[in-house]
């Protein structure tokens, strides 16, 4: 079945749909991963994006039971060059198109995604349909041009309720602003009694859990969307150890004065160097960002900037002055992507020892 997708700057690929056949409209981002398609697809910061790879051979070893992100995938729709039709793997248990025809995932393979992503890179973000072959191409422009991103995904995919994943160790309390799995993962495989709860819980309510620690999640949009995340994250500071991703990191920037801006094109992929400035160590990063911490806001808060990116320089870590709190833009819990990072867990759990030393010793 032929497909269209056609960009807001009136690019028009030509293509074949696989997954599911719904019309869909989103941002379009790229990745430049070139393994770990399924973690892509089940982070649920991609909400309302169309993700396409860079990365030409998409499905190859297909979809398993254990690499999920989510339960439920976020993303609007997936643009690949190439959709596997036999995926070769021990795990495999269906193949892209199966997997996207279940969970109403439109997808068009058979596009020319660096050229696509070449646009990206030099148009910045721009919105994006897939449609079907017979739809006209100036109406659809039309349609694409007025459409409005939304501006609520935090909450689509946030859970609803409290829910938790005991351990016998120190309690964390995670709130889910669009949580990968990974992220509990590594939580749990240090044994903490992890609370995860939604992102509209107030400051109040977090500390009534008694946590030893507080880690903000990751998550899709734009971190001013959320307020109240802010607000509860500003009346935390200082009260309890805090540890954020990506979206966490973000909010922690807001809540303490600093201000984000939406990036040209992002950060998205498992191969992005980031340099921690008091070692001068390089790590290579897992990352998925749209937006970023503008760095002259630092200069008036009592925020100290912890890592840069290599390629752009832009801001990837912070930490307070004043109080146990840190945060990193890029994705420590490693999935997709390389584990260089790891250790971040064990300094969030190290910085919850000597708060709790220091309690005592008080
Ligand atoms: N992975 C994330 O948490 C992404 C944060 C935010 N939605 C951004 O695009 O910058």
């Amino acid at each position: 079945m032929k497909k269209q997708l056609i960009l807001e700057d009136g690019t028009v690929f030509i293509g074949e749909g696989f997954g599911s056949e719904a019309n869909t409209i989103g941002e379009v981002v790229f990745n430049t991963g070139m393994t770990g398609y399924q973690e892509i697809i089940s982070d649920p910061s991609y909400c309302g994006q169309i993700v396409t790879l860079t990365y030409p051979l998409v499905g190859n070893y297909g979809i398993n039971r254990d690499d999920f992100e989510s339960i439920s995938p976020a993303i609007q729709g997936f643009i690949v060059k190439e959709a596997a039709d036999l995926p070769s793997n021990w795990r495999n248990e269906k193949t892209l198109h199966d997997y996207f025809q279940i969970k109403k995932i439109p997808g068009i393979a058979g596009i020319d995604t660096r050229k696509l992503t070449r646009i990206i890179r030099q148009h910045g973000a721009l919105k994006g349909a897939i449609c079907g072959i017979e739809e006209d191409v100036d109406t659809v422009l039309e349609k694409l041009r007025a459409s409005k991103l939304r501006n609520d995904q935090v909450k689509q995919v946030s859970t609803k309720t409290p829910y938790p994943s005991p351990g016998r160790g120190r309690r964390v309390v995670l709130v889910d602003f669009g949580m990968k799995h990974g992220i509990l993962r590594e939580l749990n495989k240090r044994d903490c009694d992890v609370i995860v709860v939604p992102y509209n819980t107030t400051a109040a309510e977090i500390l009534n859990l008694s946590p030893d620690g507080v880690m903000l999640s990751n998550g899709p949009g734009d971190p001013k969307d959320v307020p109240e995340a802010i607000t509860m994250i500003n009346e935390l500071l200082g009260k309890v150890p805090l540890f954020g991703i990506c979206l966490g990191h973000q909010l922690f920037a807001l809540a303490c004065g600093a201000n984000t801006e939406k990036m040209k094109f992002g950060h998205r992929g498992s191969n992005h160097p980031v340099k921690e400035l008091s070692t001068g160590k390089v790590a290579i990063t897992s990352q998925n960002h749209g937006y970023t911490v503008e760095e002259e806001s630092i200069i008036n808060t009592r925020l100290e900037v912890t890592h840069i990116a290599l390629n752009d320089g832009t801001v990837e870590g912070l930490k307070h002055k004043d109080y146990p709190a840190f945060t990193v833009q890029y994705h420590p819990e490693a999935s997709p992507g390389p584990e260089d990072a790891n250790g971040l867990f064990e300094q969030f759990l190290t910085m919850i020892e000597s708060e709790i030393q220091e309690g005592a010793s008080k």
